[in-house]
């Protein structure tokens, strides 16, 4: 059964063709930097054993276009794995908000689709785009079971006192004003995998997800306690383009004396802050160019963001009273080593020290980077989102 996994992210998409229930990757690949200068695919086929890989520069503008290149890749010329659409059994969508109405994977009907449209205001880089590639999906695998894993649903264990605001109850009752959490699929698949290598049982994980979108979990047991985003995915960390927490007052204070729209707030917030506004460039490849050339701003918003994630580390360990491990994922936390380092330093109170020799051999597979005598465990765990989603599609649909 071939179960084809689509992964929008705010810049990117993944994408892996599993072979279930064998969890077997028949061939994967990603389209990055969308919408910005430098876009590229990367398509990697595995037959027979082997590995073909093909990379594409082509400026790609929006995911639907990018969606749309991947899949004459998967059919077209020498390399093609699938004859035709019906090959494919069932097609997986990452989707970034459910709301509360989705714990697990769902089989996606007008229904559905209409739910996670009514979200697009909460999570506006997210939701339309995961949303344009299921009908690009439905239009080309029309035979196929579509199905939505969200990233929310990690997050419903998360105990009252932690998703609640602190405004009147009406607001949660009437307009499900609470924290949600994203990233819930990265985070529940790293800690897996941090938790089965510890060997434990009862495990404090703070898992952190550094990607163009950024999030930190506190896992206790396995599960999700708290988490830094909360209605959308917007707050917590900084990131490649949002600001992540910024205090309310400065919306009020933009509004009242220099007029702004909701979608000039909304648009400064999720598109124009973060490394990009702070430091010229959304991408951390970008960034340390810059800070390479001397360009301060950009060294400042390395200082910003790293000093926001430690901040956050301090407070998941008062959280969870303790940490066995932190893991470091996704594009920047598993790639850049200097960026770990900057978050480590200096975290020896709390047990944390780093091995700054195996923080730079790294090689893309779960490696410990702590020194031997560290009380805490720092972990990178390279995420792999798509073979989540197969795994939670596959469960469904038998
Ligand atoms: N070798 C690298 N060094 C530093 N940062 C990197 C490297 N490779 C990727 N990144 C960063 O990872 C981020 C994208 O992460 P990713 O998890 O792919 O994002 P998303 O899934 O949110 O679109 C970008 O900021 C990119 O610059
Ligand atoms: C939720 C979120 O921010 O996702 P991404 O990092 O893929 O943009
Ligand atoms: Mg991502």
């Amino acid at each position: 059964m071939n179960i084809l996994v689509i992964n929008s992210g705010s810049s990117s998409i993944k994408y892996q063709l599993f072979k279930m229930p064998l969890q077997q990757p028949v061939c994967s690949g990603l389209v990055e930097r969308i919408g910005i200068e430098g876009s590229f695919i990367k398509h990697t086929v595995y037959p027979n054993g082997e590995k073909y890989t093909l990379e594409k520069d082509a400026f790609i503008s929006n995911h639907g276009e990018g969606l749309k290149q991947v899949l004459a890749l998967l059919s077209e010329g020498e390399h093609a794995i699938i004859a035709k659409p019906e090959d494919i059994v069932a097609v997986g969508h990452r989707v970034v908000h459910g709301g509360e109405h989705f714990a697990g994977a769902t089989l996606i009907n007008d229904e559905v689709k209409q739910q996670i449209k009514k979200l697009f205001s909460l999570a506006p880089l997210h939701n339309p785009v995961n949303y344009k590639c299921i009908e690009v999906a439905e239009q080309t695998f029309f035979a196929a079971k579509q199905v939505a894993v969200f990233d929310t649903a990690f997050h419903q264990s998360i105990p009252q006192q932690a998703y609640r605001y602190a405004i009147p109850e009406w607001y949660y009752k009437e307009h499900g004003i609470r924290v949600y959490g994203f990233h819930g699929t990265s985070h529940k698949y790293v800690s897996e995998q941090a938790i089965k290598w510890l060997g434990k049982s009862e495990s404090k994980i703070i898992s952190v997800h550094l990607g163009n979108g950024c999030s930190i979990t506190a896992i206790k047991n396995g599960k999700s306690i708290d988490t830094s985003m909360g209605f959308g995915p917007l707050s917590g960390l900084m990131m490649g383009t949002r600001s992540g927490d910024i205090d309310p007052s400065v919306i009020f204070h933009l509004m009242e004396h220099s007029g702004y729209t909701l979608e000039q707030l909304s648009t400064l917030l999720n598109k124009q802050s973060g490394l990009l506004g702070v430091g010229g460039s959304s991408d951390m490849r970008d960034i340390r160019k810059l800070v390479n050339e001397g360009n301060e701003a950009a060294k400042l918003a390395l200082e910003l963001y790293a000093y926001r994630i430690k901040k956050f580390i301090g407070s998941y360990a008062a959280v969870l009273n303790g940490i066995d491990a932190v893991i470091f994922t996704a594009g920047v936390g598993e790639n850049d080593l200097d960026m770990r380092a900057a978050v480590c330093d200096e975290l020896s109170y709390l047990g944390i020290q780093l091995d700054l020799n195996k923080n730079r051999n790294y090689k893309s597979q779960l490696t410990e980077i702590s020194q031997t005598n560290s009380k805490v465990k720092v972990l990178v765990v390279p995420t792999n989102e798509e073979y989540e989603i197969a795994n939670q599609c596959f469960n469904l649909l038998n």
